[in-house]
């Protein structure tokens, strides 16, 4: 499917939480969806998935907008941070109306993750701790098969191997059928291995739209003695620098190749830490 974002914007009273963004996703891609807090992610998702309209420009899924569109919205699974699901509801009723809403459900996807987080069948939503709660969220969003799958933070209260569980389906079933799927997280170190592209909003706008295999042939990590590297960095935006006795590393834009031919030790950027500068440089 292709999603085109045309001048979206979206006003709360006087405040932009949206500001006439423009942007395609066009290809079957984990998308990592970042940015400070209040950016605007939120909007844009609840925007995507049809749940609001926005105050100005568009989003068109396949030429359509999706607001009150419920053959496109079987096609947008949306799974936010929490209040997915009406609290009375057991999570096998949960399961049985999203199986009834998306037809790509995949039931026994759903049973196979129901097992894997310990999920009681007749607890109603209510009852279940939040990590539980976030667990039956990623259930319904990779059940679903939906060809446009968005995670907003859709984690609240699961601990770091229930998330691993979670990162792990969701890339053996993405490469078993390669779908959209957006990823808003503030967990960037956990995930960023898995953005194929990176979007960054800042303030409403967007702000940096990339591969994330360019962003990380972008950055460079050197180390040498204080002198040779601060020369080599002297004329270069900087993300990071240390030093230790005497020796220093630094992280900066730049190739590979320029640092190996001063004689510097140079290996990759970790992608986290490009993220965080990123999204904290246009954040400041
Ligand atoms: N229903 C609403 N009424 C008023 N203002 C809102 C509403 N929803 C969002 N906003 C405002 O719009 C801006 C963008 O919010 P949004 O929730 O989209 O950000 P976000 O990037 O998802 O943030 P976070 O990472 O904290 O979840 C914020 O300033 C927020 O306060």
């Amino acid at each position: 499917m292709k999603i085109e974002v045309k001048g979206l914007t979206k006003k709360y009273g006087n405040k932009h939480a949206l500001d006439n963004i423009s942007f395609n996703l066009e290809e079957p891609k984990i998308y990592g969806l970042l940015g400070r807090n209040g950016a605007g992610k939120t909007t844009f998702m609840e925007i995507l998935a049809g749940q609001i309209l926005p105050s100005g420009g568009e989003i068109l899924i396949d030429g359509e907008k999706p607001f009150d569109n419920r053959k496109l919205t079987e096609s947008i699974c949306l799974i936010k941070e929490g209040a997915n699901f009406k609290q009375d509801l057991t999570v096998k009723n949960v399961l049985k109306i999203y199986s009834y809403f998306y037809p790509n459900w995949d039931k026994s996807l759903a049973e196979e993750l129901v097992n894997e987080y310990n999920l009681e069948l007749k607890a109603k939503v209510k009852s279940l701790s939040k990590g539980m709660e976030s667990s039956l969220g990623i259930i319904v969003g990779l059940a679903s098969k939906a060809p446009i799958t968005v995670f907003d933070e859709p984690y609240i209260g699961l601990d770091a191997a229930a998330r691993k569980k979670f990162y792990d389906i969701l890339l053996r079933e993405y490469e078993e059928e390669p779908r959209i799927i957006i990823f808003s997280t503030h967990l960037i170190d956990e995930v960023s291995l898995m953005f194929e592209e990176v979007l960054i909003i800042q303030d409403g706008k967007l702000a940096l739209q990339e591969n994330a295999d360019v962003l990380r042939s972008n950055a460079v990590a050197v180390s040498g003695t204080i002198d040779q590297v601060e020369h080599f960095i002297s004329d270069k935006e900087v993300i990071m620098k240390k030093q230790i006795a005497g020796m220093m590393t630094a992280y900066v834009f730049g190739h590979m190749e320029s640092a190996i031919e001063t004689g510097l030790q140079a290996e990759g950027v970790p992608i986290q830490e490009l993220m965080i500068y990123l999204t904290e440089r246009k954040g400041a």
